[in-house]
C-alpha cells in the first residue's frame, strides 16, 4: 500500500503577542514627517494579546470580532490595526484577503502598552502562517513599521532597545525576572496628542531647531543636541542639525540602566526610569501625578508613565510587592483597574 499524507491546511492559527513597558524613552524634536526621534528601552510584559485567524470561502473578505475586558473601546471596522495588517500581508504577497480575525485583549486599550500594536503584530504572523505566505522575519517586520512604530518590538518582545521612531530595534540582554503593576484609567490618552503637548511644553511649536525637551524631573536640554551628563553639556551639531536629521536622542545617557538589566538588578533598575513624555501625559492628567505618589508610598522601587501613557508603571521587589501596589492603587481610588505582569515576555508565538 502506498500513499502520500498531505497534511490538511490548518483551519486557524492562534498568535500570542505581548503588551509593553518603556524602561527608558528619549524624544528628540517633531520631525517634517510628524514623526519624533527616539531612544527608548522597550519591555515586553506578560499581558498579552491573541490573535485567531481562521479560512473562509474565497471572495468573504476580511472579517472582524474583539473579545476581553475593554473591547468595546476598539473599532471593529478596517481602521482596526488587525485588520489592517491582514490587509497589508495580503497586499505585499498578492494572495486574496480572505480571513476572519478574532481578537482577544488582554493589553489595556489606548493605554500606552502598545495593544493595538501587538493585535498588528500578531494578526501579520497569523496571516502570513495561515495562507502559508512564506514571509521572512524581515518582510514582517518592515510591513509591521508600515502600521506602526510600536509594532516591530510587539514581533520581537523581550527587552530592546529602539531608535528612529522607535521601530529601530537592538535586543538588550537582561538576566531575571522583574515585577511590574500598573494603574489603568477609564479613558485613555491618544498617542499623538501626548506629543503634542510634549511639543508645547519643551516651546517646539513655531520653533523647529531651537528647541528644549522639558523632561519630568525638571531638567531642560536641548533636544536633539546631545545630552548632558553629570553637569557637563558636550557640543557637537547643533539641535537645528539633529532635528534635520532626525537623530534619535544619544541612548548612552542611559548605561545604568542597561547595567540594570544585565545584572538583573531592581532597585537599580527602578532608579533608572526615565520618561519625557511624562510632564506631557501628567499635564493633560493631572490626577497621573497622585497615582504615582500612592506607588511610592507602598515602597515601589522606580515609578513612572509608561509611554504615552495615562497607564502608571510600577516597578515592585517581588510578585507579592507587585500585588500590594496593586491593592494600595485600588484602596485609594486610584485606576480604574490594576494589573500586575512580569518582563520580560516573549514576542509574537503561534500557539498550539
Ligand atoms: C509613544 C509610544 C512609545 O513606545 O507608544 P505608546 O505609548 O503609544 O504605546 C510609541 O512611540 C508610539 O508608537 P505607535 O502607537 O505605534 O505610533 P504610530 O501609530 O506609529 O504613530 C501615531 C502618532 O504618534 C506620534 N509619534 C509616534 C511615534 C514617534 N516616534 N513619534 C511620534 O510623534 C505621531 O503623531 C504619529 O502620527
Ligand atoms: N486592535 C486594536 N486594539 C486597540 N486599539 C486599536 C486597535 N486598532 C486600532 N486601535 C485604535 O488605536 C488606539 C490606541 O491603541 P492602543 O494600542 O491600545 O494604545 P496605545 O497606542 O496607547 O498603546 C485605540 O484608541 C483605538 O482607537
Amino acid at each position: 500500500m502506498s500513499g502520500h499524507l498531505h497534511a490538511a491546511p490548518e483551519p486557524s492559527v492562534t498568535v500570542r503577542t505581548p503588551g509593553k513597558v518603556n524602561l527608558v524613552l528619549r524624544s528628540g524634536a517633531v520631525r517634517d514627517d510628524g514623526y519624533h526621534p527616539l531612544s527608548t528601552v522597550f519591555q515586553a510584559v506578560s499581558l498579552f494579546e491573541e490573535v485567531t485567524a481562521t479560512h473562509v470561502a474565497p471572495g468573504a473578505g476580511i472579517s472582524l470580532t474583539v473579545s476581553g475586558p475593554q473591547a468595546d473601546l476598539v473599532p471593529l471596522d478596517e481602521t482596526n490595526l488587525a485588520w489592517r495588517a491582514a490587509r497589508a500581508v495580503a497586499d505585499h504577497t498578492g494572495m486574496d484577503a480572505d480571513v476572519a480575525l478574532h481578537v482577544h485583549k488582554g493589553v489595556p486599550v489606548a493605554g500606552g502598552m502598545a495593544g493595538g500594536s501587538a493585535d498588528a503584530a500578531a494578526a501579520l504572523v497569523a496571516c502570513d502562517a495561515l495562507w502559508d505566505a512564506g514571509l521572512s522575519r524581515q518582510e514582517l517586520t518592515m510591513l509591521g513599521a508600515g502600521l506602526g512604530a510600536d509594532v516591530p518590538f510587539a514581533l520581537l518582545g523581550h527587552t530592546a532597545v529602539g531608535t528612529g521612531r522607535g521601530d529601530v530595534l537592538t535586543p538588550v540582554l537582561t538576566r531575571g525576572e522583574f515585577h511590574w503593576a500598573f494603574a489603568v484609567q477609564a479613558e485613555g490618552l491618544s498617542t499623538p496628542s501626548v506629543f503634542a503637548r510634549f511639543d508645547e511644553l519643551s516651546g517646539e511649536v513655531g520653533a523647529p531647531g531651537g528647541a528644549a525637551t522639558s523632561r519630568s524631573d525638571g531638567e531642560t536640554r536641548n533636544a536633539g543636541a546631545p545630552p548632558r551628563t553629570g553637569g557637563e553639556t558636550r557640543v557637537s551639531g547643533g539641535a537645528a542639525e539633529a532635528v534635520h536629521a532626525g537623530r534619535s536622542p544619544d541612548p548612552g545617557e542611559d548605561a545604568a540602566l542597561m547595567a540594570a538589566l544585565r545584572a538583573g538588578d531592581p532597585t537599580a533598575l527602578g532608579e533608572a526610569l526615565h520618561n519625557d513624555l511624562q510632564a506631557a501625559a501628567v499635564d493633560l492628567r493631572p490626577e497621573l501625578a497622585r497615582v504615582m505618589e500612592v506607588a511610592e508610598e507602598a515602597g515601589t522601587l522606580g515609578t513612572l508613565v509608561s509611554g504615552s501613557g495615562p497607564t502608571i508603571a510600577a516597578l515592585a521587589r517581588s510578585r507579592r510587592h507587585a500585588l500590594a501596589i496593586a491593592a494600595a492603587w485600588t484602596a485609594a481610588g486610584a485606576a480604574s483597574t490594576v494589573w500586575t505582569a512580569t518582563g520580560p515576555a516573549p514576542g509574537a508565538r503561534i500557539m498550539g
